[in-house]
């Protein structure tokens, strides 16, 4: 993994909400063909990072650059809470995104197919399970073969076994060439498939690397580990920003 695979780039990012500064400096490299993990405190400033990425929104400082093809869509976004217009099926719901990005309709089963839904596909999508709901938000997010995957929280409101499952649909994607990014507090599972991570605590990128430099640099044989030293403090208050906390 080298920067010349890098096809998306953060550079200086700050963000303040109103008078409230939120992520300061924060500059990484996401590759091609590689699972991007980030992970962070709640509060940490995760989504935000994630929407900016995702270009959702507007740093109030710093740029993100993108270096990929010029595809008809280029970045797929799974949204930390992903909800559907109801009155729609499931199928019919990813018959629209794929018809969106000048994708074949057709192509909306395969697509369902990998995250493991389906059965599900004559469903409506308001008679869906929380969790039924994060594997749609992750389908959608790969329709039309987005050369960047952004995915927030993918595991979160899962069972056990589908946060795996989610977890390796990242790391086939990534080995399919796509750049992923997904930011997850489920770090044994990102220790499992991530190939970068970025720490990020109190809005401020504290460590990044592959799980083997983190382990090595923090003297540590975990990302749990790796975690607690890179974010320090008291772990079982949040951090509000901007607060005393
Ligand atoms: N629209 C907003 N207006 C004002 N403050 C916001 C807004 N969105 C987020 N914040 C604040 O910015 C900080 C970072 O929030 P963010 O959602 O980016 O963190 P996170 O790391 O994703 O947290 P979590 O792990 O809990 O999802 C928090 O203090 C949050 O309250």
């Amino acid at each position: 993994m080298t920067d010349d695979t890098a096809i998306l780039e953060a550079t200086g990012i700050d963000h303040d909400y109103g008078t409230v500064s939120v992520l300061q400096d924060v500059s990484a490299t996401i590759q091609s063909g590689a699972v991007t993990a980030l992970i962070g405190p709640n509060g940490s400033g995760k989504t935000t990072f994630i929407r900016g990425l995702a270009g959702l929104h507007e740093p109030t400082g710093g740029e993100f650059t993108y270096h990929g093809p010029d595809t008809a869509r280029q970045i797929g976004y799974l949204p930390q809470h992903p909800s559907f217009r109801p009155g729609f099926t499931v199928i019919e719901t990813l018959q629209f995104y794929t018809a969106l990005v000048g994708a074949d309709e057709a192509d909306a089963m395969g697509y369902l197919e990998r995250v493991g839904l389906a059965d599900a596909a004559d469903r409506p999508v308001e008679a869906l399970s929380g969790g039924m709901t994060r594997l749609l938000g992750i389908a959608q997010a790969t329709v039309g073969d987005p050369p960047v995957v952004i995915l927030d929280e993918p595991g979160s409101g899962l069972d056990p076994g589908m946060s795996m499952h989610v977890f390796d649909i990242a790391a086939d994607l990534a080995d399919d060439g796509i750049a992923v990014l997904l930011s997850s507090h489920y770090l044994e599972l990102v220790e499992r498939v991530a190939d970068h991570v970025l720490v990020l605590s109190n809005g401020q990128l504290v460590e990044q690397g592959s799980i083997e430099q983190l382990h090595s640099k923090l003297d540590a044989d975990s990302l749990r580990s790796v975690y607690e030293t890179a974010v320090g403090g008291d772990l079982s208050t949040v951090h509000v920003q901007g607060e005393r906390a």
